[in-house]
């Protein structure tokens, strides 16, 4: 009977599935209410991935569009290669017509996003929206990063590093922007850039990403107090996704492969979320 009772609480321990890997040592939610549960790889989606790829592709090409000066050259030129018409007029005088990643992601999403002090007891940085207003099931953040096959080495990297975040699949994604996780992520990006096309955004690690979705890892745990407004949800980059588009991808594979799409997680609101709301997510996931 010992036996039997043991056997259980050991496979219920192994059904937890801590999101951060182990460094991470936060105050567990005190009820299950907080925890989320999926049954399998395939459950765990809020919102199916074709939406997904709808709101990332009508917000990249909105950020395409209105692209600052400096790059109006080179996507001229994307553009030619890919041999399609444009209805963009090139900057006069090289004055920038760039209008800020904000004005786009309120005019093609609804809503922003900044991050600031976090509303919780000693949380540091949090992701709060700031304008406008986001309806449940909305893709409201991506959590950048250097996604690690299971096999793939990252212990240097995770020393003293809350940023590593663990996908259902065991995949990781190291979202730090500093060190040496940093240095990882430009040099990945700058060697799958396939002439003039960029297939990542390295600017999620300056304090003005491009993307400005790419804020996901700033996103704090909730508490039993503040529950967990949204999810994280894995999203596998479809290979038809257009490759002029994939410059603002927050997402590089550690290792090159042709064949393996771009795994990118993205944070799905969980009901309707007002401005000045703080985004919270639920580090910890039961699969069963
Ligand atoms: C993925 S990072 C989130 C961003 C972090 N707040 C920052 O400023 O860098 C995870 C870390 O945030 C902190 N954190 C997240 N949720 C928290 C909470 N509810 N209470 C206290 N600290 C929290 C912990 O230090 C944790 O290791």
């Amino acid at each position: 009977m010992f036996g039997a009772a043991l056997k259980r609480l050991q496979n219920r321990w192994k059904s937890y599935r801590h999101r951060f890997v182990p460094w991470v040592v936060l105050n567990l939610s005190k009820n299950e209410k907080t925890l989320r549960q999926v049954s399998e790889r395939s459950e765990d989606k809020l919102v199916p991935d074709e939406e997904v790829s709808r709101s990332l592709l009508r917000l990249f090409g909105v950020l395409l569009r209105s692209q600052v000066a400096p790059h109006a050259e080179l996507r001229a030129h994307q553009t030619r290669l890919l041999g399609q018409e444009t209805s963009e007029e090139a900057p006069r005088g090289g004055v920038s017509v760039c209008a800020d990643e904000h004005d786009v992601m309120l005019r093609s999403l609804g809503f922003c996003l900044d991050r600031k002090p976090s509303s919780l007891p000693l949380a540091g940085t949090g992701v709060f929206v700031t304008k406008g207003r986001v309806p449940k099931g909305t893709t409201v953040a991506m959590y950048p990063g250097t996604v690690y096959q299971f096999y793939e080495p990252i212990l240097l990297q995770s020393i003293r590093n809350p940023f590593v975040f663990r996908c259902i699949d065991g995949v990781l994604i190291d979202g730090n922007d500093r060190g040496l996780s940093k240095m990882v992520f430009k040099s990945c990006s700058g060697r799958d850039r396939m002439g003039p096309f960029m297939m990542s955004d390295s600017s999620w690690l300056t304090s003005r990403p491009q993307n400005p979705l790419a804020v996901g890892q700033y996103v704090n745990n909730c508490s039993y107090e503040a529950p967990a407004n949204v999810c994280y949800q894995e999203y596998d980059v479809p290979d038809k996704f257009p490759v002029q588009l994939r410059q603002y991808l927050p997402n590089v594979n550690y290792s090159h492969d042709a064949q393996r799409p771009v795994r990118c997680v993205v944070l799905v609101s969980l009901r309707d979320i007002e401005a000045g709301e703080e985004l919270l997510s639920n580090y910890y996931t039961i699969v069963h």
